[in-house]
């Protein structure tokens, strides 16, 4: 039986913090870890640990399963399910295994594991028949990190079986759902929907992003000790406890210009929403004083935000006067006059954070905007640019589904280019700058709703109007958005579906839930 005290080390996301790698990065880690530790050794651990935590919700769990199935694959990580079914047999679990390989074929760590798990006795299913016949708890083994190419055959027949079966009960991921991706998040083919996943070393970018967040189900991490062979300047997950230490403090002898000036620039006829929605969100999540100003017809302006008067309306020159920060793009269109606004404001030395039709109007080869943004890299002022996945797309001259396969490598390019702070939004968003990047673990599909990139435009201005550097007003505004999904301290479940006002109460809920929280020390 596993030591117990091996469940202390799992991490959990939000409430830890950890580094997040790509495969690659992963491979390095494992190459580094391999120096010190016979590679072998740490297929025992990970199989073991994963075996202790499964214990542990066995003996938790009401209701037992007939029977635990592991099920093996070709790689490496069929070997760590190998070693996994043995120690739940050693343990007196009723187990069963399908192991889909040879028994002289994989690597010698493969090899290995597969005889100490023949060392026990294990009731074998035949790999060509799937079937699951019993009410099972399912170990997914068949592959990991080794994935090359869509799950096919035997291997995609069992993967659409534990998917499908009735006899599901609950599904353990070992490293990763079978047949994710996981640099991109993107089911390569049929994928494993998993209820656990247990991953090792370090997490990988693909189980926190696009459709990996869905397939992983509850996710836990198990550093294997490796913690220290991982580059410092690797992507970062912070927990809830990192970014509420980042949002602002307010004194008791604070006055409104302490918190700072935010405008939002945009609204054009007929889009004058977004830019009221970004500036509500400012004043909601603590900016001192807020203005927008419209590019609509005076015709199609509304006298005041009656809802939010203390909004202001002004013009574009008061307005350049009035702020310590700029939140330009809401609504903007892209009219001559929009292209017009966006050179003066880039011009303006204020931090701005760039949204929406301002990053479309940036796309295209405008020699005006382009001297704009050059100016404003070498003056070195700060630029947050906040681009969904199309509009980065635009930015970089290229396809949507290129970003989506390469989100890390986008945000930096982006980054690189404009020396600018990215938020590439999306399930999984990243912010980007330098040699720093950090991904989102808050928000759901939520979020998928018209105006809810405004509420972020705002929300991530009030932070940096309120002292926060342009990254961390970025990754913590993004943090901040995505908690509106979460249930508040007297709900049981957080929304399904909610408007983008509606988001911009509850982000003002979280922020004051999570000030209090922070005041009387995060108890
Ligand atoms: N000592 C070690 O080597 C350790 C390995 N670890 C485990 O090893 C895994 C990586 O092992 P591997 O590199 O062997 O990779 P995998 O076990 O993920 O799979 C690779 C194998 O599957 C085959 N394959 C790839 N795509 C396929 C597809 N679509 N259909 C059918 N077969 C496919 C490959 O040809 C190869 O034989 C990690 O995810 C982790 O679970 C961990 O236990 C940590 C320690
Ligand atoms: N499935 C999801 N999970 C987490 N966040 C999401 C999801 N879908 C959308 N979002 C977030 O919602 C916001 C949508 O922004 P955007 O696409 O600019 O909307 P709009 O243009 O309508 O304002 C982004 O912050 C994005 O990251
Ligand atoms: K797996």
């Amino acid at each position: 039986m596993p030591d117990t005290d091996l469940h202390t080390a799992w991490l959990y996301p939000r409430e830890d913090h950890f580094p997040v790698l790509t495969v690659a990065q992963t491979r390095a880690a494992e190459e580094a870890a391999f120096k010190a530790v016979d590679s072998f050794e740490l297929m025992k651990a990970a199989g073991e640990r994963s075996a202790a935590r499964i214990l542990d919700d066995l003996r938790h769990c009401e209701l037992q399963p007939a029977q635990v199935l592991v099920l093996a694959g070709p790689g490496n990580n069929g070997g760590d399910a190998l070693i996994c079914a043995r120690t739940l047999a050693q343990a007196g679990v009723n187990v069963v295994l399908m192991d889909i390989a040879d028994p002289h074929t994989g690597s010698k760590d493969r090899q290995n594991a597969k005889k100490l798990a023949d060392s026990v006795p294990i009731p074998l299913v035949d790999a060509r028949h799937p079937v699951i016949d019993r009410d099972s708890w399912i170990v997914d083994g068949l592959l990991g990190i080794g994935i090359t190419r869509a799950a096919e055959g035997l291997i995609a027949k069992w993967i659409e079986l534990i998917n499908h079966s009735p006899n599901r009960r609950r599904v353990y991921s070992l490293d990763s759902p079978s047949g994710l991706n996981c640099d991109t998040g993107l089911a390569m083919g049929p994928a494993v929907q998993a209820d656990v996943t247990l991953s090792y070393i370090a997490c990988k970018l693909g189980l926190l992003s696009s459709e990996g967040k869905d397939l992983c189900g509850t996710l836990m991490i198990e550093p294997l000790n490796c913690e220290r062979l991982i580059e410092p300047d690797a992507l970062q997950a912070p927990s809830d406890q990192q970014h509420t230490a980042r949002l602002p403090h307010r004194l008791h002898a604070h006055h409104k210009g302490n918190h700072g000036s935010v405008s939002v620039v945009g609204g054009c006829s007929g889009m004058v929403g977004a830019a009221l929605l970004a500036a509500r969100s400012a004043i909601l999540c603590g900016a001192g004083r807020v203005a927008y100003s419209l590019l609509a017809d005076q015709a199609d302006q509304p006298l005041l935000d009656f809802q939010f008067p203390e909004l202001m309306n002004k013009s574009l020159e008061d307005v350049l006067t009035f702020s310590t920060v700029l939140a330009v793009g809401p609504g903007m269109g892209q009219s001559g006059l929009a292209e017009q606004v966006l050179n003066r404001v880039l011009r303006a030395n204020q931090p701005l954070v760039l949204d929406a039709d301002a990053l479309n109007l940036l796309a295209t080869d405008s020699a005006t905007l382009g001297d704009g943004m050059t100016h404003r890299i070498q003056a070195g002022w700060q630029t947050v640019l906040t681009p969904h996945p199309l509009e980065a797309a635009r930015l970089l001259n290229t396809s949507t589904e290129w970003v989506q396969h390469h989100r890390l490598s986008a945000a930096t390019a982006l980054s690189e280019r404009f020396n600018a702070t990215v938020v590439l939004k999306g399930a999984g968003t990243l912010t980007v700058y330098k040699a720093r990047s950090e991904i989102n673990l808050t928000g759901s599909s939520l979020l998928a709703t018209g105006g809810s990139g405004d509420v972020l435009t705002g929300c991530i201005a009030a932070l940096l109007a309120q002292g926060l550097s342009a990254f961390e007003a970025a990754s913590t505004g993004v943090w901040l958005h995505g908690l509106a999904a979460d249930p508040l301290p007297d709900e049981t479940h957080g929304p399904e579906v909610a408007g983008a006002s509606v988001l911009i109460t509850r982000i003002n809920q979280q922020l004051n839930h999570f000030l209090h929280k922070r005041a009387r020390g995060n108890r």
